[in-house]
């Protein structure tokens, strides 16, 4: 396939897509000025209407239109909205004077409020900066909802792979929280979607945040959300993790770097389901379900001092382990050809070398999927003729290895034939047997050890 011509024109302007929310149509000229600062302008008059385009595109900024006769309606609409899509961007616009109702609306939800006329490059700009803060903000990687079809199966009739299976659909039934353990790599956070999926969820929000990856100073804030003026650098007001995963499933990973303190605010939200943001005292309920992910032993960590056991019980009421690749590399070649067809996308057709295949078999896989993955993807970009060999996966070494393997298993069978030949030849009678094929009777028996031959 020619891979030029799926490309798109040169000339191909990139457009990121803003929400204008607008029920009576008072913003005409959006797209007119908006498009030329490369925004493309998606208008929707109700909620009803915003949410499909909202599920169909990466939109990240939204504008509303507020005037004196919709402030009620769209108090509602903006709402909805943000129950599905709590890491929307909003910026109002108004021509009136706004009552006490829509300056709550405007608090609550909006990072920037424009009066008509206003200098449209100046708008533009405002929405360029809400466009890099959604991309920032850690809440980029949440979902409205999950979406089956862009979820991997995880296939395989090892029979590991089908308890997983069995426990994800029992799991996802349940609104217990699940602790996942496994290696690195090993599909931890993909078996995490599935529960969320799997789940009376799954038309809500799907949160995943990594508590190894956030700095200690802002995990709180990060979790619990703040109120403005909370602190030094809390210019606006923050929704958490767990407030924006109401109604859905908030997966923490790596769950043994959380800080101790934290902990304790973990163990007390698990069982009123209460949280404070930060500068609050009014709890406010959040109705989310919580799954954990560690590739670190948690029972190593209580011994450490690390974790605390009162949690770990907490969160240890459903147990779900996702084996590691190596414990199913019969089944290796499923995935690769899994990933091969995502990346051949558009590009020639590409299959495995026979010594590909061999090397994937016999290798250890301490990244496990993950490197699977990896390595095909790069042996993808440099295989010049669509073949993908054990050496462009980087594993050569296995190759070798391998071979010396079969090559040693190939010499036990051929032994197993002629020594078998001979015990029949002469009826069993092993010194007979040794002598016909010049060998003393001890290492006629050694021989028969080796290939685990009853005489
Ligand atoms: N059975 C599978 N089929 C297809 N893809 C898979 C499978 N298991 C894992 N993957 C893919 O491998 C990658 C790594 O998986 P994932 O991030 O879920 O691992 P993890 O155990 O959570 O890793 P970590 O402990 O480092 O966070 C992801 O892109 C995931 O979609």
């Amino acid at each position: 396939m020619d891979r030029q011509s799926k490309r798109p024109p040169a000339e191909t302007i990139w457009k990121r897509c803003l929400l204008v929310l607008d029920p009576e149509k008072c913003l005409p000229e959006c797209s007119k000025y908006l498009n030329e600062a490369a925004w493309s302008c998606l208008i929707a008059a109700s909620a009803v209407e915003a949410l499909p385009l909202l599920r169909k595109h990466n939109i990240r900024v939204a504008v509303a239109f507020i005037s004196k006769s919709n402030q009620g309606h769209l108090a509602k609409d903006i709402s909805a909205i943000q129950a599905q899509c709590p890491a929307l961007h909003w910026i109002a616009v108004s021509d009136c004077t706004l009552d006490k109702s829509s300056a709550w609306i405007l608090s609550a939800n909006f990072i920037d409020y424009y009066h008509r006329p206003f200098d449209w490059q100046r708008f533009a700009d405002t929405l360029g900066h809400a466009w890099g803060m959604a991309q920032l903000s850690p809440s980029a990687t949440s979902k409205p909802a999950a979406n089956r079809d862009m979820l991997p199966a995880i296939k395989g009739d090892h029979p590991l792979l089908q308890a997983l299976r069995t426990q994800l659909h029992k799991f996802g039934q349940s609104d217990e929280t699940v602790l996942l353990s496994g290696e690195t790599g090993s599909g931890k956070g993909l078996c995490a979607k599935w529960l969320h999926y799997l789940s009376e969820r799954r038309n809500g929000p799907f949160v995943t945040v990594n508590c190894g990856a956030l700095p200690a100073g802002l995990i709180h804030s990060t979790l619990f959300g703040h109120e403005k003026g909370a602190f030094t650098d809390a210019d606006k007001r923050y929704i958490g993790h767990l407030e924006q995963a109401d109604g859905g499933t908030l997966f923490l990973d790596e769950i043994a770097d959380l800080p101790l303190d934290l902990q304790v605010n973990l163990l007390h939200f698990l069982d009123d389901k209460q949280i404070l943001r930060i500068g609050s005292n009014k709890p406010i309920t959040v109705n989310c379900r919580l799954l954990f992910a560690s590739h670190q032993d948690l029972e190593n960590a209580i011994d450490e001092g690390r974790f605390r056991e009162d949690l770990y019980h907490r969160i240890n009421v459903l147990r779900l382990h996702v084996p590691s690749l190596r414990q199913y590399s019969d089944e290796v070649m499923l995935l690769a050809e899994q990933f091969i067809q995502s990346n051949a996308e558009n590009e020639i057709v590409q299959s495995f070398s026979d010594d590909a295949c061999c090397a994937m078999k016999h290798y250890d896989w301490p990244g496990n999927v993950r490197e699977l993955r990896n390595r095909i993807r790069r042996a993808s970009v440099m295989s010049d003729d669509g073949i993908i060999t054990a050496s462009l996966l980087g594993l050569d070494h296995v190759k070798k290895h391998a071979l010396c393997h079969d090559l040693a298993s190939r010499r036990d069978e051929l032994d197993a034939e002629v020594l078998l030949k001979a015990i029949s030849d002469h009826k069993h009678n092993i010194s007979a047997a040794a002598r016909s094929l010049n060998i003393s009777r001890a290492t006629f028996y050694r021989l028969l050890k080796k290939c685990r031959i009853e005489s």
